[in-house]
Formats: structure tokens, sequence, C-alpha cells
């Protein structure tokens, strides 16, 4: 589990994040979503370190980010995988070499027993026939799947993806979230993902931060989003006609659901 206190963020006299708190919960897939510009990718960038913060505290599972050293900071990074847009792959090495690098650099054990992992991973994601193939001459949703196997080869606790489905097909899409969904359970890794894959939030989204302007104006399930009253969060949501009348049919289903129905209303559905 990851937990944000409070943290704040500006450049020069612009003031980025106001103050935000959340939780990343442990073997679930974990949304940042939230129009362009409300500060997405400047909270992913602070809870991985990539920002310093100017206040507040990040948690990894109750151990204080913030506070760290390098040496210890080092320890938690290490503990990260990440899945960049794009995919990042090196295109002068093959699948297995991309796939390779991240333990030939942080990896302990033998040359043969991290090539046995490289190939676990590669057959995880079901790339073994592409492993001698280079970036280019593999489709994009294949780099993705690559991507992953690379974030995943040291076996993180901690998963971070930056927008996986930019530019795939919403079938590869779907695919694409169906391997982090399975993967983030499969291993119990906590798993934030910076999307605006309106697929991606209905269908992966076990846990959602809503950014707006800066502030989290929302957090919860994607079912409480089907029920939620929050204005900003259904103008940016449900922004078309057709989303809005799915969003009926599903309430509608969820409904005929006795457990879901017993839940509404209660504390905290907001
Ligand atoms: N290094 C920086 N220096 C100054 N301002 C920055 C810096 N990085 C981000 N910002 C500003 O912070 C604000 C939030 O940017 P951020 O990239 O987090 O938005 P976002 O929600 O991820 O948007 P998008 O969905 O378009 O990627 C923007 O106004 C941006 O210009």
């Amino acid at each position: 589990m990851i937990e944000l206190q409070n943290i704040k963020k500006g450049f020069g006299d612009k003031e980025i994040l106001k103050g935000v708190s959340a939780v990343m919960e442990s073997g679930k897939v974990n949304l940042i979503i939230g129009a362009s510009g409300s500060g997405k990718t400047v909270m992913m960038k602070c809870i991985v370190g990539l920002i310093k913060v100017d206040s507040g505290a990040i948690r990894y599972d109750n151990q204080d980010f913030t506070a760290m050293d390098d040496r210890e900071k080092k320890e938690i990074r290490q503990q990260i995988g990440m899945l960049f847009q794009g995919s990042a792959l090196f295109d002068s090495m093959t699948v297995e070499q991309n796939v390779m690098f991240p333990l030939e650099m942080f990896g302990t054990g033998t040359l043969k027993e991290k090539k046995k992992r490289v190939e676990e991973c590669l057959e995880r994601v079901q790339l073994k026939d592409a492993a001698k193939k280079f970036p280019a001459e593999i489709s994009g949703g294949m780099k993705k799947r690559v991507g992953i196997a690379r974030a995943i080869v040291l076996n993180p606790r901690y998963l971070f993806c930056d927008e996986p489905n930019s530019g795939l097909d919403p079938q590869t899409s779907l695919l694409i979230d169906q391997l982090i969904k399975e993967l983030t359970v499969e291993y119990n890794i906590t798993t934030v993902i910076n999307t605006h894959d309106m697929n991606t939030v209905m269908e992966s989204g076990d846990h959602i931060v809503y950014m707006y302007q800066g502030q989290k104006q929302w957090e919860g399930s994607n079912k409480d989003i089907v029920f939620s009253k929050d204005q900003k969060l259904n103008d940016f949501i449900f922004a078309s006609e057709f989303l809005r009348e799915a969003k009926e049919m599903r309430q509608l289903d969820m409904f005929k659901d006795k457990n879901w129905r017993d839940q509404l209303g209660k504390p905290g559905n907001q």
C-alpha cells in the first residue's frame, strides 16, 4: 500500500499539488485520472521520487519515503517497476535483451538464473516466440507487453504505468489492461496507473483517484463512480450522451445485485 499524506508541490510561485491525501491499495489497480494539467504526472513523479515534494509524506507500506536518505530510497526504488508511455524500449536490443536489462543492472543470481527469469516473464506476457526480435519488428501492443515483462522482471512490489494504452486500438488496450490486472492480483502488486482511458476506468479501476486542479476531488471504486453525485467527476467521466446512457444501464444492472444495493447510502459512498 502507498499512502499520500497532504502532499504539496509547486514550481516557482505556481502551486501544482495543493495538499493531496490518497491511498493506493496493494493487489489492486489504482488509477489516477483527471483533465490535462490537473497534476497527475507531477503526482506520479512525486510518488516515485523523481520530483521532491515541498511538504507532506509518502509512505510505502508504512515506511516514510519522504524522510528516507538516498540509500533507503534506492532500496524502495528497486521494488518499483515502471511501464513508460510509448514503452521506451531500447531499439538496438532484442526483446529478451530489453527484458534482461534491469536484471543486469540490479539483479542477483547467475546468468543462467537471469535467463530463466527472462524466459518466465516473456512466457507470462505470451512473447516467448518474439524473444529474438527487435522492437522495430513487433507491433505496438507487443511493445507494451515487452515493457510489462521488463517492469515485472525484478518482482516489484509496486508497479507504475504512465498511459499504458496510449496509441493502442481498443481491443489491444483491453488486453493490456487485463494483463496488468492479472499480474497485480497474481503478485499482490500495488499498481498505479495514470490514464485517460475510460475503458480502463470502468473495467479495471479497483481504486480511482480523480484529480481536479491539483486537488483530489474524489476517490473510490469504478462501481462507486456509477452512483457518485460528485458533479465534477460526473462531468469528466460521463462527458458524452453515449456514456451517460451507458452509466444509467450499469446503474440498473447494479441495482439488481442486492449486495451492492445494501452498500448504497452507507457512509463513505460519496
Ligand atoms: N517541471 C515543471 N516545471 C514547471 N511546471 C510544471 C513542471 N511539470 C509540470 N508542470 C505544470 O504542472 C501542471 C500539471 O502538469 P501535469 O503534467 O502533472 O498534468 P497532467 O494532469 O499529467 O496532464 P496530462 O494529462 O496532459 O499529461 C501543468 O500546468 C504543468 O505545466
